[in-house]
């Protein structure tokens, strides 16, 4: 059976100081299980972390950049971020594409870019709310899907995110996570062969301890990526002690 990752999204929150408070509650509280556990933390409180997160707990960047190294003033490189300590980069977040107009594209490029430094990135997909009205969800996610992975190999973890589901406390039903769990499990079989199996799909959007559980029985959802609820060690005991 795949093994459940709870990836952590702490997106602008924490200072290292910070960081550091919560890694050594982490510590004190969490109880290992068959989940594996990984926190994507702002770059600059990933060396704090590495340092007091509870062994076992991986780590992880919200971005990376597409390029190697060089005149790329305000960007991080996946090397940099392997030598802190990650194992696992966030790419193609909606608020980067939104804010930061990723397109599907860039994510691929920053997907490689990761992949080459042996850094496992996270691709995010998902539909709005437009999209989801008019009920092209599966179409515009899939689309999202072959563009962000031009060129990306099989060691990847995916990120289902409908946008209209994160922060906003509407969670997709177990159901609907399912449905485009399923979809996306297809398409990477037909894009990776029997290689597919072992990839991760995770769902996001308004995870909390009460519905992680529901959301991650379905058969093609093994894990969640999780914003608000990974702020608070207590919520992420919650979280981690009901996918045992
Ligand atoms: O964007 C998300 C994780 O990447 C989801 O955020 P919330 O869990 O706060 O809805």
């Amino acid at each position: 059976m795949t093994q459940n990752l709870l990836a952590l999204n702490w997106k602008m929150n924490k200072t290292p100081a910070e960081a550091r408070a919560w890694a050594e509650e982490l510590r004190e509280k969490l109880t290992a299980n068959d989940t594996e556990l990984a926190v994507m933390a702002p770059a600059v409180a990933l060396a704090s972390l590495a340092a007091h997160l509870p062994p076992g707990v991986a780590l992880g960047a919200q971005d990376v950049s597409a390029h190697e190294s060089g005149a790329y003033t305000g960007e991080t490189s996946a090397a940099m971020l392997v030598d802190v300590g990650a194992k696992y980069a966030v790419v193609g977040h909606s608020e980067r594409r939104e804010y930061h107009h990723e397109t599907d594209a860039d994510v691929a490029a920053k997907a490689k870019q990761a992949q080459a430094n042996g850094l496992i990135p996270i691709v995010c997909v998902g539909e709005g709310l437009n999209v989801r009205e008019q009920g092209e969800q599966v179409a515009y996610t899939l689309g999202q899907l072959e563009g962000s992975l031009v060129g990306v190999g099989p060691e990847v973890v995916i990120a289902y995110e409908p946008v209209w589901a994160i922060g906003t406390g509407k969670t997709a039903t177990a159901d609907d996570a399912e449905e485009l769990a399923a979809a996306i499990r297809d398409a990477l079989i037909e894009r990776y062969g029997s290689d597919a199996d072992g990839i991760r799909i995770l769902y996001g959007g308004s995870v909390k301890p009460d519905n992680i559980a529901t959301l991650c029985a379905k058969p093609n959802v093994n894990g969640a990526l999780v914003g608000g609820a990974s702020l608070k060690v207590p919520d992420v005991i919650g979280m981690n002690d009901a996918l045992k």
